[in-house]
């Protein structure tokens, strides 16, 4: 494994990719489970769950405040001990975010546990403002009480937090996330009405009915929490990954390769299965995983819009860009989940692609960014040969997609800033070993 070794990769392109490797817990649940271990009277064990820097960020925080954590390479299993929750110094918590926007999440959880809790400056994947609005707006409905401080939101709960009525104006996935570890604990029932739905939603609810909570999913992304008194510990396997089985998928399919995917599971990826049939993919799904091929011949231009879950989700869109590189005519991508996750494209351009930006809303529906000015629409036009270059990730996805287009191109590349890329793709170097990729460090 490279992480921390080096921050560069010489990938030699140009060969398909082709082999076998797996997917563990997603990263967007295992860090979310991880602050629900905060609620918890008991112990907790996670299982499957990946060797990313997110988990190790999450660790750091949770540590802090004075949960015990400890691994075994048993099934990815996380041992949290939370039995002795304290106050953490609020300097500590800020160099402990990291690059990760969970620690918003752990303010519900302190607020009961704790009745204080700080919201330091938060990291995460720079392709948005990514405002923390909903987030605090939902807590004020709960009771808590937020002040400014130099050294940032200190957040209290005077009167204790009250279950409420509760309606987001865009199905966030985070608010959605916030409202669920609020309101297990919160006294009163709570109605959440326009919730995110995610996969990974569905799965921290069962973590949180583990432990106790009382929680139902309604139709209409209606969520009814009933608060309890008391959460105990809980005994969960993580959903795989979904959005690092789609990367590899479109990694399958940039390099005209063939890779199986064990962990990959057909329910939480359907819309991306059927988008990857439709620009000509090729796939077969087993009870263990799916395998993802290019059948040969041309692959087909689509047109696409990224939305909130059951859509087609926003961090499946930058891998898929660099396999519609490869599709004949013209595809349009219309990313409507954040205002700035096309920027990644100026690099794809320098090495032959040929994607023209737009501000406005092309090929769907009008979104909340139509008006706004951002360059959230693509148009691709294809097949285009791509050529190594010397390129910077720029996001966690954005990076993957880098590495995709870097072992699609003929010639040499050189990736900047691969670390990065490990926030979200366990092991990958060892992964593309196994694919047969060819490439350097440094
Ligand atoms: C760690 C994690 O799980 N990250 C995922 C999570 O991010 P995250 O939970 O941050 O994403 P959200 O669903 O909250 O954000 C969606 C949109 O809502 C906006 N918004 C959000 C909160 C808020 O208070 N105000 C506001 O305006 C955001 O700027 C964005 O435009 O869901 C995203 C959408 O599926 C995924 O891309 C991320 O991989
Ligand atoms: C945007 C992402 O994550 P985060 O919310 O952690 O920045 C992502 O996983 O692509």
């Amino acid at each position: 494994m490279l992480w921390g070794m080096t921050d560069v990769l010489t990938v030699n392109g140009g060969a398909p990719l082709v082999g076998d490797l797996e997917v563990r817990g997603a990263k967007n649940l295992v860090s979310k489970a991880m602050v629900a271990a905060l609620l918890a009277e008991d112990r907790c064990r996670l299982r499957n769950v990946p060797e990313i820097s997110d988990v190790k960020i999450v660790s750091g925080l949770l540590e802090l405040h004075g949960v015990r954590i400890d691994s075994t390479d048993r099934d990815g299993e996380l041992l949290l001990d939370p039995t002795n929750v304290e106050q953490a110094h609020v300097a500590d918590i800020d160099a402990h975010a990291g690059s990760s926007r969970v620690p918003v999440l752990l303010c519900g959880p302190l607020l009961h546990r704790l009745g204080e809790a700080f919201i330091p400056d938060l990291g995460g994947c720079r392709i948005g403002e990514r405002p923390i609005n909903y987030h605090l707006d939902v807590l004020r409905q709960f009771g808590a009480d937020v002040q400014k401080r130099p050294e940032g939101l200190r957040l209290t709960a005077p009167g204790g937090l009250r279950g409420a009525k509760v309606h987001l104006p865009y199905p966030s996935v985070g608010a959605t996330e916030q409202v669920l570890l609020t309101a297990v604990r919160a006294q009163g029932v709570t109605e959440l009405s326009n919730a995110a739905v995610e996969p990974e939603i569905i799965d921290l609810i069962c973590v949180l009915q583990k432990m106790g909570a009382i929680i139902s999913v309604e139709t209409d992304r209606v969520i009814k929490i009933e608060g309890v008194e008391r959460l105990g510990g809980f005994d969960h396997r993580a959903i795989p990954d979904r959005i690092e089985a789609g990367s590899w998928a479109c990694a399958a399919l940039a390099t005209r390769g063939d890779v199986y995917v064990r962990g990959a599971q057909q329910q939480p990826m359907m819309p991306f299965l059927n988008v990857f049939r439709k620009v000509g993919g090729a796939f077969d799904i087993d009870d263990e995983g799916i395998r993802f091929w290019h059948p040969g011949g041309r692959l087909e231009s689509l047109a696409l819009e990224t939305d909130v879950h059951p859509g087609f989700m926003t961090d499946w869109q930058q891998p898929l860009v660099v396999a519609l590189t490869q599709t004949s005519g013209l595809s349009i991508v219309h990313e409507t989940v954040y205002e700035n996750r096309l920027g990644f494209t100026e690099a794809l351009a320098e090495m032959g692609a040929v994607i023209q930006l737009y501000r406005e809303c092309l090929g769907g529906s009008p979104c909340r960014f139509g008006r706004a000015n951002f360059r959230h629409s693509a148009v691709i036009s294809g097949p285009t040969p791509l050529r190594g270059a010397e390129i910077t990730v720029p996001d966690l996805r954005g990076g993957f997609s880098y590495l995709i287009a870097a072992l699609a191109a003929e010639g040499q590349s050189k990736v900047h800033g691969i670390d990065l890329i490990y926030r979200g793709y366990e092991r990958f170097s060892d992964k593309l070993d196994a694919l047969g990729a060819s490439y350097d460090v440094g």
